[in-house]
């Protein structure tokens, strides 16, 4: 057998020096058939890409490779990726290295060859063909198969949520796919809000973190349950109340991508689901404004989904398909229903441990059928300062703690805190331009609540909510003229139909109100 072992050795190396590499990526396959009925070794390759799809596998023991310590490479690549905080290694083109799992050597090789004259394909493909091999002894087969490979999946899964560089997708390059078959563009995510940094009710912040953590640790809950893997929240509030900066947060807190949807920029149910089915587990679906993204006022008569997409912030102008002829028959358009289909129908099984987070300024605007039971799980309102918050702004954005303040100060501050109804966004304006002086942020702040305050009582109230809802209002509008001039349709009959929310969370599906 040594012997054996020798002439495949050999000839390897022959192969090698002797062939170009293409050649001898054909050949190396032809003579591992030749010898693999003699060889106590067995092969596995595992290309980056499979068919027309990427290969989850590939990037996983890439991954892997690159960051295990169990391994000693001799010759490593290094490479930086463009807005990147780390060096990532990993192993040369065709260079090789050993690991070892549960006393077992595993030989990996890393095979890099340029892909021939490319023949039809729908879409281009990367100029060169990459995968590894592994090769371990064929007693050892079975522990490949059933625990090295999903070790491997586990590790890297790990280790891509450990690094500092989580991904930010979007959609925004309309429908279109990237050499690699990919819908969505990525950037580092190095959002640096926290639950820390998050000023809230604390007794809320804790709730949404428990039922975060319950659902990233509740896969056995969900299978035992016969539910999938996934959870929608929905974050309602005025602007500045921190809706996106708890989306960030939710991310850093469970180390899931987020891919921020788009919804202006997909122009049909079936795009809808392409995107859908090429996220990754572990991640944050957000769809930001939704009541700007899809145009509720364009229902049918049987309450039906006839739903179309608006434009709102660098978002397409204003546009109505359902108003054009046979832009229907056409398929021209993403309605309510694919969107509800994308979130809790068969489509949204498509991967696991998934989060939905839509968010809006007008829960009220919002069609009835997103906010019924098994949609969106929870309703958070992000709301006006309250005076709890403030204190964690205060520790944030000056380092005051309780007892720091002066007790005078402090009343006074909870005194006003409510009838000022000042976003948090707001009152960190003026913490951040006072930060050197802490006393004058403190006493600009107070003035500030004190005015606004006043401002509030003074003003006439309005049948449907009040002076405050009005300028509340009329900042959204500023947003909203700043995203889409065409914008500002009457959505009254809508409002009928749908419930009002009051509190801080509210959890859909069992009835219960925290
Ligand atoms: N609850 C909060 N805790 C800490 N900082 C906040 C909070 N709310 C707002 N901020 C600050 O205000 C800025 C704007 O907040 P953010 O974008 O999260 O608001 P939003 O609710 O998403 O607003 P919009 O409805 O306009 O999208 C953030 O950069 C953050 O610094
Ligand atoms: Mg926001």
């Amino acid at each position: 057998m040594a012997s054996i072992m020798g002439v495949w050795a050999f000839c390897q190396s022959l192969l090698q020096t002797v062939f170009p590499p293409e050649l001898r990526f054909a050949s190396l396959k032809y003579f591992h058939r030749l010898f693999s009925y003699f060889s106590s070794y067995c092969y596995y390759d595992i290309t980056e890409i499979d068919g027309v799809n990427t290969n989850e596998l590939y990037n996983a023991v890439q991954l892997y490779l690159s960051s295990s310590a169990s391994i000693s490479g001799t010759r490593l690549s290094l490479t930086r990726g463009l807005n990147s905080s780390s060096i990532t290694f990993g192993l040369s083109n065709n260079d090789r290295l050993i690991d070892s799992y549960n006393g077992v050597a595993i030989e990996w090789e890393h095979i890099v060859t340029q892909r021939q004259a490319q023949t039809f394909s729908w879409r281009p493909l990367p100029e060169e063909k990459r995968g590894f091999t592994l090769r371990v002894k064929k007693k050892n087969k079975q522990l490949v198969l059933s625990s090295y490979l999903d070790y491997v999946m586990e590790k890297a899964n790990e280790l891509r949520r450990r690094s500092q560089d989580r991904l930010l997708y979007t959609n925004s390059r309309g429908g279109s796919l990237d050499s690699r078959g990919h819908p969505w563009e990525s950037v580092p995510f190095k959002h640096p809000s926290t639950f820390d940094t998050l000023a809230m009710d604390p007794l809320k912040k804790s709730e949404i973190m428990d039922d975060l953590l319950d659902f990233a640790n509740g896969e056995s809950f969900y299978q035992k349950t016969g539910r999938a893997w996934k959870r929608g929240y929905l974050l309602y509030g005025p602007p500045g109340t921190g809706k996106s900066s708890m989306i960030a947060a939710m991310a850093n807190f469970l180390g899931y991508d987020i891919y921020d949807l788009e919804l202006t920029e997909v122009n049909t149910n079936s795009e809808l689901r392409k995107l859908l089915m090429k996220t990754s587990s572990k991640s944050i679906i957000v769809i930001e404004d939704i009541d700007c993204s899809i145009n509720l006022a364009n229902r049918n008569k049987n309450g039906g989904a006839t739903a179309s997409a608006v434009g709102s912030g660098s978002r397409k102008t204003s546009y109505d398909v359902s108003s054009l002829p046979g832009s229907e028959d056409s398929g021209n358009t993403i309605t309510l229903s694919g969107l509800l289909n994308f979130t809790d129908g068969l489509w949204s099984c498509c991967g696991s441990e998934r989060i939905f987070v839509f968010t809006t300024n007008h829960i009220e605007k919002l069609d009835p059928a997103l906010l019924r039971s098994g949609r969106m799980d929870m309703h958070i309102n992000m709301s006006y300062c309250s005076f709890s918050a403030l204190k964690i702004l205060l520790k944030n954005y000056l380092g005051y703690d309780d007892i720091d303040l002066d007790k005078e100060i402090l009343d006074q501050l909870e005194g006003v805190m409510d009838a000022a109804e000042m976003t948090p966004a707001d009152i960190s304006e003026i913490l951040i331009k006072n930060r050197r002086d802490k006393r004058r942020a403190t006493g600009e702040l107070l003035e500030k609540l004190k005015a606004k305050a006043e401002k509030n009582r003074s003003k006439p109230m309005k049948k449907d909510g009040g002076g405050v809802d009005q300028e509340y209002g009329e900042e959204e509008q500023e947003k909203r003229a700043l995203d889409s001039p065409k914008e500002g349709k009457d959505d009254d009959d809508e409002q009928e139909n749908c419930g009002k929310f009051e509190g801080g969370i509210h959890e859909n599906g069992d009835g219960k109100i925290h």
